[in-house]
Formats: C-alpha cells, sequence, structure tokens
C-alpha cells in the first residue's frame, strides 16, 4: 500500500504542494487529475523518491520512502525512449542495469514485445514508429522488470484521440493482468474515470486534495459506454470546477 501523508513542497518561495494526504491500496489503479500547475507531476516524483518533499513522508508498505523507490517504474510524458537505442535494447535496459543473463533478457524482452504487438520491430529505432508504438515499448520497458508500482506522468497526453483510447485498452487490461498498483497523473477527465478506480482531485496551486472520488465501477473497456461512466465524469467535473 502507498500511503501519502500530509505532503508538503516548497520550490524556494514558491508553494507547490501543501498537505497532501491518500492512500493507493495494492493492486489498485488511482487517477491524479487537477489544474495545470497545481503540483501534480512533482507529486509523482515525491512518491517514486525521486524528489524529496518538505513536510509529510509518503510510506510503501508502512516503510517511509527516502530513496528512489526500486519495485517501481515510473513512465512519462515524452516516452522517455533513447533515440538512439533499438526497441529490443529499449526494453531490455532496466534487465541489463539488474544484471540479468543474456538469455533471461532475450526471453522476457522477445515475450513482452510479441505481447504489446512489436514483435518484427526489435531493431527499429524510436523515430520510426508511431506515437502509440512508442508509448507500448515505454510501457514494456517499464514493466520488463515487473515493477510492484507503475506511476504515469501523462503518458498518452501525445497520442491522437484514437490511438488514446487504444492505450487506454491497453492499461486497463495490462491492470487486470497483473495487478501492478498503478497511479496515473492525467488533465482528461474521462481518462481519469476510466482508468482510475481511485480518483485523487487536486485544488489549485498550492495542491491541496479537494476530493477523492471512488469509482471502483472502472476496470472493464465497455465502462466507457455504460451511464455511470458518464455520471461519474459529470461529477468530476463538477468537483473539479467547484470552488
Ligand atoms: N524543480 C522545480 N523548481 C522550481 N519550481 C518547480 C520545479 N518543479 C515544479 N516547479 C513548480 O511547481 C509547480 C507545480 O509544478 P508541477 O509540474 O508539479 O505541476 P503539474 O500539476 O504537473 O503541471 P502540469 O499539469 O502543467 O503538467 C509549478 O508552478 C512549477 O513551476
Amino acid at each position: 500500500m502507498i500511503t501519502v501523508k500530509g505532503i508538503s513542497k516548497f520550490f524556494g518561495e514558491l508553494k507547490a504542494l501543501d498537505g497532501v494526504s491518500f492512500e493507493v491500496e495494492d493492486g489498485e489503479t488511482c487517477a491524479i487529475i487537477g489544474p495545470s500547475g497545481c503540483g501534480k507531476s512533482t507529486l509523482l516524483l515525491i512518491m517514486a523518491g525521486l524528489l524529496k518533499p518538505s513536510e509529510g513522508e509518503v510510506l510503501v508498505d508502512d516503510r517511509a520512502v527516502n530513496s528512489p523507490l526500486k519495485n517501481a517504474a515510473l513512465i512519462l510524458q515524452d516516452f522517455g525512449l533513447f533515440p538512439w537505442k533499438t526497441v529490443y535494447d529499449n526494453v531490455a535496459l532496466g534487465l541489463k542495469i539488474r544484471g540479468f543473463s543474456r538469455r533471461a533478457e532475450r526471453e522476457r524482452v522477445t515475450a513482452l514485445l510479441e505481447k504489446f504487438g512489436l514483435k518484427g520491430f526489435e531493431k527499429s529505432y524510436p523515430k520510426q514508429l508511431s506515437g502509440g508504438m512508442k508509448q507500448r515499448v515505454a510501457i514494456a520497458r517499464a514493466i520488463a522488470i515487473e515493477p510492484q508500482i507503475l506511476l504515469m506522468d501523462e503518458p498518452l497526453s501525445s497520442l491522437d484521440a484514437l490511438s488514446r483510447e487504444e492505450m487506454q485498452n491497453f492499461l486497463l487490461n495490462l491492470w487486470k493482468e497483473t495487478k501492478t498498483t498503478m497511479v496515473l497523473v492525467t488533465h482528461s477527465i474521462e481518462e481519469a474515470v476510466f482508468l482510475g478506480r481511485k480518483i485523487v482531485v487536486l485544488t489549485e496551486r498550492p495542491g491541496r486534495v479537494k476530493a477523492v472520488v471512488d469509482n471502483r465501477e472502472a476496470g472493464d473497456e465497455s465502462y466507457r459506454y455504460e451511464e455511470v461512466f458518464f455520471e461519474r465524469c459529470k461529477l468530476l467535473r463538477q468537483t473539479i470546477r467547484a470552488t
């Protein structure tokens, strides 16, 4: 379980976050949404152990996070792929760092590329791929190390609407299959409702928790066509707008 406890963050005089607290259960999906500049990315970096909070703490399984989380993977908006490495080498990166044998690495990477619809692109370079494919490479690389926690900062924002929906389905199915704890920062109300079984709404900067919306109905591709989905989007829109 991830416990975010009274997190505040100052950058010099600027207060980015103010006493943010919430919890994400094991195997849960949590979306974080809020106005531009309210501290969402900052919060995610603090959760990943890559940035120190000014106040408060993050606990993973009751242990305080004081250094980069080893059992977590972080996916950023611009995919973070190395342009000079092939698809295979990009996906294999985390395994190489962790000292996997060549054979174990090849087995895992090959299986992932197949699963992610990237078979045949092993030797391609990121610039030869579409946005959706690049994003799949980034996700494959992140989950190659079998993280317990997947932290994503607006991972789908640079995709067109159709690829974006496809990738949302993809992430949902990945979650159903692996039950990895997922935390997703997004600007999109529909994406938050589709993917986040818990939705944390932040206020304008300094980001505080405005509401935590229970959205346990999420979890199936068909959810986006259901009445309760539309109702939840409406509620979320009102919650974000409310002063
Ligand atoms: N390293 C930094 N040094 C100084 N200020 C920073 C730093 N990182 C973030 N900030 C400031 O903190 C505030 C929150 O930034 P952050 O990127 O976390 O917001 P966000 O909600 O993710 O924004 P967006 O939705 O636009 O991506 C902003 O005002 C930003 O300028």
